[in-house]
């Protein structure tokens, strides 16, 4: 059977790409979360180390001198990395790792991880969207304004992806992601010693 595997998931702020990691993860042993790193301000309710390392810039830049990084980029004005350590220890282990990244990050890894799987998020629609980052209420309006303006730039990047998943209802999307696993684990190119 195929081993363990990068599953790359993106799409606009608020859209649900967290909701829907925590649910997949409660569901299933053999994904594992990626751990980002960034320079962007801890929201209250988020724990260092949980949801994402919080490093100042120079700490930052020092990782990316020192190529501790599978991929990282500049979103809504923040930096945001990959740690390489943890994702090439648990592919080793047949693991699937989720990275809940940009489109930016994404394609820095498509170069780099031939093999990965790249799944979309989308909103029923911009209005829902809006609604979501809005009930959310961890950005004030410039930055909701900002978020929703860089959106419609990441949407214009789907065509990169293999999948697109319009995240209605959040047991449903997980379903679909679900079957997008097993679909990629039964492709002919990834069975490995397969005996009759
Ligand atoms: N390239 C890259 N993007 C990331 C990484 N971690 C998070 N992001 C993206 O950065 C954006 C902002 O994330 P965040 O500040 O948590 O806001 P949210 O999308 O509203 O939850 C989202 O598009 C994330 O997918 C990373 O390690 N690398
Ligand atoms: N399928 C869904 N239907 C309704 N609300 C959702 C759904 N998925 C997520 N949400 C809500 O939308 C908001 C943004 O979700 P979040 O996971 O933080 O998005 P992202 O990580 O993409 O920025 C949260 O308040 C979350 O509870």
């Amino acid at each position: 059977m195929r081993d363990g595997f990068l599953l790359v998931l993106s799409g606009p702020s608020g859209v649900g790409k967290g909701t829907v990691c925590e649910a997949l993860l409660d569901k299933r042993k053999d994904i594992k979360y990626s751990i980002s790193a960034t320079t962007r301000k801890k929201r209250p309710q988020e724990k260092n180390g949980e949801n994402y390392y919080f490093l100042s810039l120079d700490e930052f830049k020092d990782k990316i001198d020192d190529g501790e990084f599978i991929e990282y980029a500049k979103v809504h004005g923040n930096y945001y990395g990959t740690p390489k350590s943890y994702v090439v220890d648990k592919i080793a282990e047949g693991d699937i790792v989720i990275l809940e990244i940009d489109v930016q990050g994404a394609l820095q890894v498509k170069e780099n991880y031939p093999g990965a799987v790249y799944i979309f998020l989308l909103p029923p629609d911009m209005k829902e969207l809006r609604s979501r980052i809005e009930k959310r209420a961890t950005e004030d309006e410039e930055t909701i304004n900002l978020r929703m303006n860089n959106a419609k730039n990441e949407l214009s990047f789907i065509d990169k992806y293999d999948y697109a998943v319009i995240n209605d209802e959040i047991e449903k999307t997980v379903k679909k992601i679900e079957c997008i696993i097993e679909a990629e684990k039964l492709k002919v190119t990834n069975i490995q010693g397969v005996k009759l």
